[in-house]
């Protein structure tokens, strides 16, 4: 892995599962479970309300000693002093998103299933390579499909790699075992009631226990 990431969950907000409201205790209950990084990601709400909700997690999130990331937007993630930002193929360059956050920022790059996007990703400065997506996601339908194989062979590039798309504690292993370093989950986490979300953080949690070599979280 990197000194600036631990393997293991990668709880991300989503506006349906996560709303306003539910937000905070949301993601708290997550940490409790043992999340090892959060990522703000909100596509509806207006920036103000980005702007309040993204501060009150970095709080959180800083609190519990959790990086938080920023999904799209490099200027909110700046603007709260957040941990780093996740973009994807289409969010901006990510080489101007390192000049406004600094050297120690991380930062997520989306690679779907193509290992030519993880390379290129790795050249302009990725934290980590994201791929996905791998089940069927609720949250994200049309996002392309990738398969298993892809985090073996991203191996080679000595980058954490992290998986997303329909990923629950039930279907979680292979990924795992194929080379995941992070699961980043939503609906496979959020909704429900905290002590619902801290339990199927924990069911990640044990996977990580019981197939990450790299693994060290202590509840
Ligand atoms: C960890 C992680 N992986 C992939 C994505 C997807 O990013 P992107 O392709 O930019 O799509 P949106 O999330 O912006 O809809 C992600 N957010 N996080
Ligand atoms: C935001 C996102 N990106 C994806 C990709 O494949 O790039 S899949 C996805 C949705 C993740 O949510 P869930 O865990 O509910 O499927
Ligand atoms: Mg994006």
């Amino acid at each position: 892995m990197s000194q600036k990431l631990q393997p293991g969950l990668y709880a991300i907000t989503d506006n349906r599962l996560t709303p306003p409201e539910t937000l905070l205790d949301s993601v708290e209950a997550a940490l409790r479970g043992g999340a090892v990084l959060v990522q703000y990601r909100d596509k509806g709400s207006s920036s103000a309300e980005r702007l309040r909700q993204a501060t009150d997690l970095n709080s959180l999130c800083r609190n519990a000693g959790v990086p938080l990331l920023i999904n799209d937007d490099p200027q909110l993630a700046h603007r709260v002093g957040a941990a780093g930002v996740h973009m994807g193929q289409d969010d901006g360059a990510p080489d101007e998103a390192r000049r406004l956050l600094g050297p120690e920022a991380i930062i997520g790059i989306t690679c779907h299933h193509r290992l030519e996007l993880a390379r290129a990703a790795k050249s302009a400065g990725a934290d980590y390579l994201a791929f996905g997506r791998f089940y069927n996601s609720g949250t994200k339908p049309g996002a392309p499909a990738a398969e298993a194989t892809v985090l073996t062979e991203a191996r080679t590039l000595a980058l954490p790699i992290t998986a997303i798309g329909g990923i629950t504690a039930d279907n979680a292993e292979p990924l795992i075992l194929a080379g995941a370093d992070l699961l980043a989950v939503v609906g496979g986490l959020f909704g429900g009631t905290p002590t619902e979300i801290e339990t199927r953080a924990k069911q990640f949690c044990q996977l990580f226990a019981r197939h990450h070599p790299l693994y060290t979280h202590s509840d």
